[in-house]
């Protein structure tokens, strides 16, 4: 379990802690000791400079500051005054240790590295406007090495927002377990390589990392006595004029998922532009006058015969309503995508059971009638809302995809790569998480999977083609990605520090 906290979760986990018996102290004790020793680790030389708060996060940086003045000058510069519980004697025994206390930006020049020790977790309001905010435009201009202690100072516990500027970040040590506001947006961007340290406090949360142990466990076996029809029928409804492509991405990435037979139904005066993928079988079936899928007696047979579906990949703005009315009546799992999410948000009522969904944030945004920047605001909540809303399970796509279900219980994917960032790579996910609602796998899993092992083909692509990946090239690192997850390798986007 790799719990996410968000603010009341962690204030939990130290009142269990305390009730249990562990005086607070001590875990400020150990949250300075688990600094001090990554410190140490990532930059062994040089001076250090603290830049400490009022709070508790100030006195990680004091204790830190403490053990590092045995081995290497250290300088503390308190932003604010020191308000932390035993701030006194914590900050006498650093002095005698050999700590120095600065008072001016200039003295951050001598730094190998500069400690953002002002706001944790009880920061609220605008950074810029604080105590800090002066401080962080001189390390923006400066370009100072930063590490972050538990989250970036100004950004927000809960959702990420921050609106200070973009430093020279080389990490965050983030105390006890991920808070959200490291996942959210653009608190990820600012917290940069995220580093858990372990303090001894209980680990539990109603989110969590997708786990590269489950993910192992998870990966559908191939049966040795299988043939095509028991390894999952997937059938892709989409396309049009303007989107050819979408579902045969869709289509290619069901197959090399696992899929034992891939299905395409489109317009037929796109047949001849699918059919040229030699593994999907393709079906040209009625369409509208502008070309764009219509309801037909055809297109149910076809969808009827599927083990899942996905709906909508290239589909187009056009579409009808009555097309999603009709697939709803078909008791098969399905994927909605893109155009796909449209039409369920013209027509929410025809929601089929089993079914996912996997926006974007602007496709969130059109489920939740707000804005993409919103739903950017507050992912956590924006997935949260959607559940409730629709009753099914909901991906949230972009870096830290979110998955949520039934319950309000959420994961969230570690795996990833910005070169993910480029057209065609949704139809891709899609189509994976089809194959793997056809191999059996529920909803939530299924989905969880996907963006898993979608998130590592794009990892692994990034590292072999540099950012000119496109989304067909991520189809040829599905088996590498596999290799990987079947290895339990860690994402390097967050990692374990013990
Ligand atoms: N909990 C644990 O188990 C452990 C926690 N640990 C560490 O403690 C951190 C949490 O500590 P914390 O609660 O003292 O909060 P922290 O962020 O240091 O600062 C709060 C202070 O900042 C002030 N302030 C806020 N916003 C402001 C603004 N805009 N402008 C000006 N001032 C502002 C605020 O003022 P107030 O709101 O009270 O007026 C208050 O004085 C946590 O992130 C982790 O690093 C570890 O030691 C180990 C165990
Ligand atoms: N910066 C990023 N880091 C990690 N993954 C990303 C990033 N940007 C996009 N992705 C992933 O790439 C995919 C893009 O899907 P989508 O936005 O639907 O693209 P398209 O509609 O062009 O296929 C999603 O799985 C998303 O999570
Ligand atoms: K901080």
């Amino acid at each position: 379990m790799r719990p996410i906290w968000t603010l009341e979760e962690a204030r939990q986990a130290d009142q269990e802690a305390v009730s249990s018996g562990v005086p607070y102290p001590a875990l400020l004790a150990q949250a300075g000791l688990q600094l001090a020793r990554f410190i140490q680790a990532r930059v062994p030389e040089g001076a250090v400079m603290f830049l400490t708060g009022p709070g508790s996060n100030g006195g990680d940086g004091w204790v830190a500051a403490r053990h590092l003045a045995r081995r290497r000058p250290v300088t503390v510069i308190p932003i604010a005054e020191p308000r932390f519980p035993g701030a006194g004697d914590w900050i006498a025994a650093a002095k005698a240790a050999g700590v120095v206390v600065g008072q001016n930006p200039v003295s951050l020049n001598g730094a190998a590295v500069v400690v953002d020790a002002m706001y944790g977790t009880g920061f609220h309001g605008s950074v810029m406007e604080s105590p800090a905010g002066p401080w962080l435009a001189a390390l923006e201009s400066g370009g100072h090495p930063v590490i972050h202690v538990d989250l970036p100072s100004g950004v927000e516990t809960n959702t990420g927002q921050y609106d200070g500027p973009e430093l020279n970040t080389l990490a965050t040590l983030t105390m006890g377990a991920v808070k959200w506001g490291l996942v959210g947006y653009p608190g990820a961007e600012a917290a940069g390589p995220i580093v858990v340290a372990d303090i001894g406090l209980p680990g539990h949360g109603q989110a969590s990392f997708i786990d590269p142990e489950w993910a192992k466990r998870h990966l559908p076996r191939v049966p040795r006595l299988g043939h095509k029809y028991s390894r999952g029928h997937v059938v892709v409804i989409g396309g049009s004029r303007a989107m050819p492509g979408a579902p045969v991405l869709a289509g290619m990435a069901a197959l090399k998922a696992g899929a034992g037979l891939v299905e395409l139904v489109v317009p037929e005066s796109v047949l001849g532009r699918v059919a040229v993928v030699p593994s999907l079988i393709v079906h040209g079936v009625p369409e509208t006058a502008d070309g764009s899928l219509q309801v037909s007696d055809v297109l149910s047979r076809l969808a009827a015969r599927a083990d899942a579906l996905v709906i909508g990949p290239g589909l187009g703005p056009t579409a009808p309503t009555a097309l999603i009315e009709v697939l709803a009546k078909i008791p098969v799992p399905a994927v909605l995508d893109a155009d796909g999410i449209r039409l369920y948000a013209q027509a929410p009522k025809a929601f089929g059971a089993n079914w996912v969904l996997t926006p974007h944030a602007g496709e969130m945004g059109v489920l939740l009638g707000m804005t993409s920047a919103r739903v950017n605001a507050d992912r956590r909540r924006a997935v949260l809302d959607a559940v409730h809303a629709t009753g099914r399970t909901v991906l949230l796509k972009g870096m830290f995809s979110i998955v949520g279900s039934e319950g309000g219980r959420l994961m969230v994917n570690s795996s990833g790569s910005p070169v993910l960032a480029t057209a065609g790579s949704g139809d891709v996910l899609s189509g994976m998480t089809a194959a793997l609602l056809a191999q059996g796998l529920p909803p939530d899993q299924a989905l969880a999977l996907a963006v898993y092992w979608h998130g590592w083909a794009g990892q692994i692509g990034e590292r072999e083609q540099g950012l000119s990946m496109t989304a067909d090239n991520l189809l040829d690192y599905f088996s590498p990605a596999r290799h990987a997850l079947e290895q339990e390798e860690e994402p390097t986007s967050v990692t374990y520090w013990d």
